[in-house]
Parts: structure tokens; C-alpha cells; sequence
């Protein structure tokens, strides 16, 4: 394989950056039993057949908003009346017909997936170390996620095991087997460890060892007897741990929480992606001043109480979200010399890999059913829904698929997609096993359509807007009525505070209370706090009682977020400004210069939050739209964005790898990008912000190679 001076290489027409053709040929490709020369042509046609159509789509999108912006501006401040708005948007096809009542077909559906409900964790692709930890949060220790995070007030106390907080832990983890797994008489705060006898005996499904095994709703529970370990030595049962079955689903995120902008990246995604098929991914790391090595858990054997053997899954079933429909990627040139869309790339690679899995050659399987479970992002509408399905039925087509092999989640975290919600589900009806309600990506969406509405109402009010209620209601009245219960999940979104676990566990519940039977976490510690609320909740009664409800009038979901007769004071439009302009900073910043996709980023409250591309979408939204509408001026948001600058500096100042921003502004790319997502927010493609991010990255990386 030679490359040209460009470090390109011709593959049937295709100019191919030469990393990715390598990674292909030399390690994707063996052992999948796909021909080389023939997945070349065969990733030529699709995207002969499928790059035009792609952009006809990203033009719509653009044809539809400009119409929409001249409707809004057209209205100059007056309120919108819905009946005209239905109507508007109607005519110009925003809104299509309802689809005939069906029900979604799609088969071999792993239980994870359609009959199980449980925490789903969400890891960036591009860090082994978590991907892997990721995968094998399949399984969590309630004793360790109680003990290190806020749902035990205070913190540990000394250096070593702190008893009184100890204590607390075990009482929280005693009273939650009471409640799910109650014994036939007394508390599990009594058990002297002689044998249990369960009120619902079927509970009790067998042990390793001196492992006990219990099931509740569907999950799993080990008791984990040992009178040696510190803690079982001093409990009168010997109970040394209570591990909970925790993230059931990962999502490896080759998307908003990766920064991802060349072949290089690509392949880096890719690679973890094929080390997690084939099941020899490795991550060594330093921690606590030891080198550690992570890989991938085996499954867990028990003998059952009628002495055959139980094998239960000891990792997390993997999905791949893929990339939307909007961004291209220079890892490929077409025929043209334009650059190639990375969506369609990103469908046949991660196809490509999980063959490995599929064909039974990797150290583990990932689908039991053989199925390949693939997030599709952003699709705005059903005619986006059903451009992604032709593209899986090629890409199955190319690799010797069986039709439908390849599973699709549907993000419903665009405003198009909502509205049409029951004709996106149609488009992928044979294949569909999620519809997660990405609420954060959609309050991007709300600003960004109505931008010219009027002035949005503060970013913490919108999670108590009209709007997200009728989204959040309607996802699960349409995917039920749709047929998704005990085929697919009806998710629901991330808890964006990884260090609140205790507000998350009081709040979370609300999620499998709607009948969702997965909803996402940041980690997996959060996974197994998760994982309690699915024992506190039938959910699959929840889905049967909410199956006749009405669906929430459309009308509810187009009430468009806007602070009529707003009054805020000179202090509150600074704090949002500063709040939005500290959020964008902290993430850009290590985005930009570090190639970090996802942070934990301090807001204006100091509270750690987890930012990625929808959470910044929606920042830089919304202060471009105060700024459109006047409530800030241009001079305060960069006054906000001098002064924290500053502060993001300062929060950054221990990290050796970290470059200042504050100073003059023009010398540091991630500040210049940071400012570019407001002051140009307005012409970003429905709000997004991956073309200016990528843009920066590449130049800093260009600039960083120059100075090696
Ligand atoms: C809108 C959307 O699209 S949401 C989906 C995209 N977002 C995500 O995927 C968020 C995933 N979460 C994360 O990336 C991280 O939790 C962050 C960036 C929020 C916080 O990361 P950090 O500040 O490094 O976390 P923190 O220091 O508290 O914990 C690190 C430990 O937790 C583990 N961890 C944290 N998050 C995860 C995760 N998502 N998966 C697996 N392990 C994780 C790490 O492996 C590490 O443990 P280790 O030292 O044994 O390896
Ligand atoms: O992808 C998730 C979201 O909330 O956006
Ligand atoms: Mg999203």
C-alpha cells in the first residue's frame, strides 16, 4: 500500500487516508471473512448511492430553518399562535403525516435490550481505560458506591476505613435487600449467615462459592460472603459486599463525547472499538503510584439450586453510537475531492468490527442474538430515520449481512424528530431497539429552530418547561403504542452531576417511574446506585398501565420556551452569562488543546458537571440568542468570557498539559473557538457546534505538530 505525497491511497476511487486503509486491511479486516478489494468497491458504491442524498438531507435541514427563522422574525416579538405555528410548519413539511398504527418488528434482541430493565452508561471510544471499565460495569459494588460519593453525607473520616461511615453503608445496603429481596421473617440486618430463607424463595437463584445469587425484577445480586475480608470479618453474616448487576447497556461514544477530527482519531476510535469485539482490549495505567492493566471481565458461573450451572454475562452489552448525518471526515476523499461523510463511514466500520463478534472469533460474545447495536444521533425527522435504514441495509448488503443484523437507537433529541416521532420509528421499524430522549442535544434543537422567537427563558428553568415534559411524556406513550415494550428500550436521558449522587438517586427514580426501562449514567458508580431504582420499580407494570394513555398533544411539544415579559435583573443576566461563558470555556478548552472530549467542568456553583457537544450546543445557543435579542450586548458576553477565562485558567492551574487562555485573546485557539461558538452561533447548522470545534482542533493540532 503506497500513499501519495498527500498520504492518500486510491481505493477503487476512493482516496483513503493511509492509517485508516491500513488499520483496515492489516487489523479490521482479517478474520471477518470480507474480501478486501471487494469491501473497497463495495464502500465506493454505497457511497456513490448514498453522499448525495446525504447532503440533500443537510440541505433540507437548511431549507426548512431558513424558512423557519423568516416565519418567527416575521412575527417581531408578538406570541406565537400555535393553531398558525401547526399549520406553518405543516405546509412546509416539518411536520408530516402520522403513520398508520403499527408495531415495530424488529428480532433477535438481546434480553439486555428488549426484556430487561436497568441503568445504560455512556463511555467516550477514545479512552481505553474507561471503555474497558465501562464494559465490565456489568457489575458494580453497592458497598463501594455508597461508601465513596455523597449518598453517605460527610466524608470519610482518617486515612484508612472509616467504621462509623462503614457502618452507614451497610445499614443503606441492608434496608435495600429488605426492600427487594426480603427475607420470609426477620431483617437482613439479623442474618446470621446461616442459609436464607426468602419470602419469594425463586429469588434465591443460586451461589459460587460462598457467593450467594438473588433476583429481583430481572437483576442479579451477589452477596459476598467472606469472614476474612475486614468488613465480612466484622458483620454477623460475614457479608463483606453487596455487588449489584448495574450498567446491563454501554454506549461507546464515537460521538459528542470524543473529539474526533482526522484519520488518526479515527483510527484510535476504531482500534478500542475492535479491541472491545475481539476481546483483547488492554488499558495499563498508573493509579495510586501501581501500574494496573485492565481487561475484559469473564462471565460469572454459579451452580443453581438444582445443581445445574447458571452462566451470567460478566460485561455490559455494547452498543456503538455513530456519528450524525452532518459532519465529513478527511480520512476520506470521494471521487470528487470532496471530503467523504463521516456518518456513512463510521456505519460500515463499526459494522465491519463487531463481525468479529458476530463470527464467534473473539475471547467473548458482546449479542448473544447476534445482533449489532448501533446509535444513530441527530436524524431530524423520518425521512433522516429512513436514509440511516437504507444505509444499514447496504452496509449488511457489503458485509453478507442478514437483513436487519444491524440494530438502530434512535436519539430522539431533535426537534423534527420529536414532533414526528411515530414516522421516525416507521422509517426503522425492523430494526429499531431504542428511542432515547437525549434531552440535552433537543434543548440545543428548541433554541437553536425558534431562535428567532424571542429571548429563552434561563437554562435551569428549561428542564421545568412545557416542552420537555410533553417530549419526555410523548417518547413513552408513542414507543409504547409503537409496540416497543419487550422489543426495545424506551430510554431517557443522562444525569449531567457525576459527583450528586445523592440528589441523583432521589431524582432518578422518576425515570423507570415513567416506564422507561433504561435511562442513561455518567459512570459506572452511578450505574449501580442506578440499579437500585430498577428493584424499587416494576417497570415493565409501569409500561403495561401507561400503554392506553392518550399521547400529549402536539401542541404541548411545540410551546416554545420563551421568557415573555421577562424582568430579570443586571446580576442574573450576568450570572447566566457567566455561567454559560465558564461552561463553554472549561470544555473547550481541554476539547481544543487536549483532545478531550468529555470533562467534568465546576459551574458558577463549583458543582462538577459533565460537559460534552450537547451541552455546549445548548450553552452557546443560548447566549447567542440573548444576545440576539438584546438581552445581553455583545461587549458583556465577552466581558463574561474575559473574566472567565480567567477563572477556568485558574481551575485548570495543577494540570502540567493545560495552555492559559485569559491574556491577549487572539493567542489562544481554544478561547478564539470558544467566542466563535456564541458570536457565530447563529450561522452554525442547527446550533451545532462540531464544525467550529473540529476546525480548531485541526489547526491545533497542525500547530502542535509544527512546534514537536
Ligand atoms: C449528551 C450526551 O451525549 S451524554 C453522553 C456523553 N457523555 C458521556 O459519555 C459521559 C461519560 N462520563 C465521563 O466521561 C466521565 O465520567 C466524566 C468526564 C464526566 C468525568 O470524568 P472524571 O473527572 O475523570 O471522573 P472521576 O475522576 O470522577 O472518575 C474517574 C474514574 O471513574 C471511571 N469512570 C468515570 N466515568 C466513566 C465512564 N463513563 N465509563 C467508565 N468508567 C468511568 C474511570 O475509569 C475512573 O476510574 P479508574 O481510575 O479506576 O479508571
Ligand atoms: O445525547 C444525548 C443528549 O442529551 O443530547
Ligand atoms: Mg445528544
Amino acid at each position: 500500500m503506497t500513499a501519495t505525497s498527500d498520504g492518500m491511497i486510491d481505493k477503487a476511487g476512493l482516496r483513503v487516508a493511509a492509517p485508516l486503509a491500513r488499520f483496515l486491511e492489516d487489523q479490521a479486516l482479517p478474520g471477518t471473512g470480507v474480501d478486501p478489494s471487494a469491501f473497497w468497491s463495495g464502500m465506493a458504491d454505497i457511497y456513490a448511492r448514498f453522499a448525495p442524498e446525504n447532503r440533500d438531507l443537510l440541505a433540507r435541514r437548511d431549507a426548512l430553518q431558513a424558512k423557519i427563522d423568516a416565519w418567527y422574525g416575521a412575527l417581531g416579538g408578538r406570541p406565537v399562535d400555535p393553531d398558525a405555528q401547526a399549520r406553518f410548519l405543516r405546509e412546509i413539511g416539518y411536520l408530516v403525516e402520522e403513520p398508520a398504527p403499527f408495531v415495530a418488528t424488529s428480532i433477535r434482541v438481546d434480553d439486555e435490550v428488549a426484556r430487561l430493565a436497568g441503568p445504560q452508561l455512556v463511555v467516550p471510544i477514545l479512552n481505553a481505560r474507561f471503555v474497558l471499565n465501562a464494559a465490565n460495569a456489568r457489575w458494580g459494588s453497592l458497598y463501594d458506591a455508597l461508601y465513596g460519593t455523597d449518598v453517605i453525607p460527610g466524608t470519610p473520616s482518617g486515612r484508612g476505613y472509616d467504621p462509623d461511615r462503614g457502618a452507614q453503608v451497610i445499614a443503606w445496603a441492608k434496608a435495600f435487600l429488605d426492600s427487594s429481596v426480603p427475607l420470609a421473617t426477620g431483617s437482613w440486618t439479623d442474618w446470621d449467615g446461616s442459609p436464607p430463607v426468602l419470602a419469594q424463595p425463586d429469588q434465591l437463584r443460586g451461589h459460587a462459592g460462598s457467593t450467594i445469587l438473588l433476583r429481583h425484577n430481572g437483576l442479579h445480586i451477589e452477596l459476598v460472603i467472606d469472614r476474612d475480608h475486614p468488613i465480612g470479618a466484622s458483620d454477623p453474616a460475614g457479608l463483606a459486599d453487596v455487588r449489584l448487576e448495574s450498567a446491563l447497556t454501554t454506549i461507546v461514544d464515537l460521538e459528542d463525547s470524543v473529539a474526533a477530527v482526522d484519520a488518526d482519531d479515527k483510527v484510535a476510535a476504531y482500534a478500542n472499538w475492535l479491541g472491545l469485539m475481539k476481546g483483547d482490549l488492554e488499558a495499563q495505567f498508573d493509579k495510586g503510584g501501581r501500574t494496573l492493566t485492565r481487561s475484559l471481565e469473564d462471565d460469572r458461573r454459579y451452580t443453581a439450586q438444582d445443581g445445574s450451572e447458571i452462566v451470567l454475562p460478566g460485561r455490559s452489552l455494547l452498543f456503538v453510537r455513530n456519528v450524525g448525518h452532518l459532519m465529513t471526515t478527511p480520512a476520506i476523499h470521494l471521487p470528487d475531492g470532496t471530503e467523504a461523510p463521516e456518518g456513512i463511514l463510521d456505519g460500515i466500520v463499526t459494522a465491519l468490527i463487531a463481525l468479529h463478534d458476530l463470527n464467534g472469533t473473539g475471547r467473548f460474545r458482546n449479542s448473544r442474538e447476534g445482533s449489532i447495536y448501533i446509535v444513530k444521533p441527530k436524524m431530524h425527522g423520518p425521512d433522516e430515520a429512513g436514509f440511516t435504514n437504507r444505509l444499514f441495509d447496504a452496509v449488511e448488503d457489503l458485509l453478507g449481512l442478514d437483513r436487519h443484523t444491524i440494530k438502530v437507537g434512535v436519539m430522539d433529541e431533535e426537534r423534527r424528530t420529536s414532533a414526528n416521532l411515530a414516522a421516525c420509528i416507521a422509517a426503522v421499524k425492523d430494526r429499531i431497539v431504542f428511542i432515547n430522549t437525549g434531552f440535552l442535544d433537543r434543548t440545543g434543537d428548541e433554541m437553536h429552530t425558534a431562535m428567532r422567537a424571542g429571548p429563552m427563558i434561563r437554562k435551569s428553568e428549561m428542564k421545568a418547561s412545557a416542552w420537555i415534559a410533553a417530549y419526555e411524556d410523548r417518547n413513552v406513550q408513542i414507543g409504547l403504542a409503537c409496540g416497543l415494550s419487550g422489543r426495545a428500550q424506551i430510554g431517557k436521558g443522562m444525569w449531567a452531576a457525576p459527583d450528586r449522587m445523592a440528589d441523583m438517586l432521589d431524582q432518578k427514580i422518576a425515570h423507570p417511574m415513567t416506564g422507561a426501562n433504561t435511562a442513561w449514567v455518567p459512570s459506572p458508580t452511578a450505574a449501580t446506585l442506578h440499579a437500585t431504582h430498577y428493584h424499587r420499580v416494576d417497570v415493565f407494570a409501569r409500561q403495561a398501565a401507561r400503554q392506553s394513555e392518550p399521547v400529549t398533544p402536539l401542541e404541548k411539544l411545540l410551546t416554545i420556551p420563551l421568557a415573555h415579559g421577562h424582568n430579570w435583573s443586571l446580576d442574573e443576566i450576568r450570572d447566566e452569562l457567566e455561567n454559560n461563558a465558564q461552561g463553554i470555556l472549561g470544555y473547550v478548552v481541554r476539547w481544543i488543546d487536549q483532545g478531550v472530549g468529555c470533562s467534568k467542568v465546576p459551574d458558577i456553583h463549583d458543582i462538577g458537571l459533565m460537559e460534552d457537544r450537547a451541552t455546549l450546543r445548548i450553552s452557546s445557543q443560548h447566549m447567542a440568542n440573548w444576545m440576539l435579542h438584546g438581552i445581553a450586548t455583545p461587549a458583556e458576553v465577552d466581558a463574561a468570557f474575559v473574566k472567565m477565562a480567567a477563572k477556568v485558567d485558574a481551575q485548570n492551574a495543577s494540570d502540567p498539559h493545560y495552555r492559559p487562555m485569559a491574556g491577549p485573546a487572539a493567542t489562544s485557539l481554544a478561547y478564539r473557538a470558544a467566542r466563535a461558538l456564541v458570536f457565530e452561533g447563529l450561522d452554525q447548522p442547527n446550533g451545532y457546534t462540531e464544525p467550529l470545534l473540529h476546525r480548531f482542533r485541526q489547526e491545533a493540532k497542525a500547530a502542535q505538530t509544527g512546534n514537536s
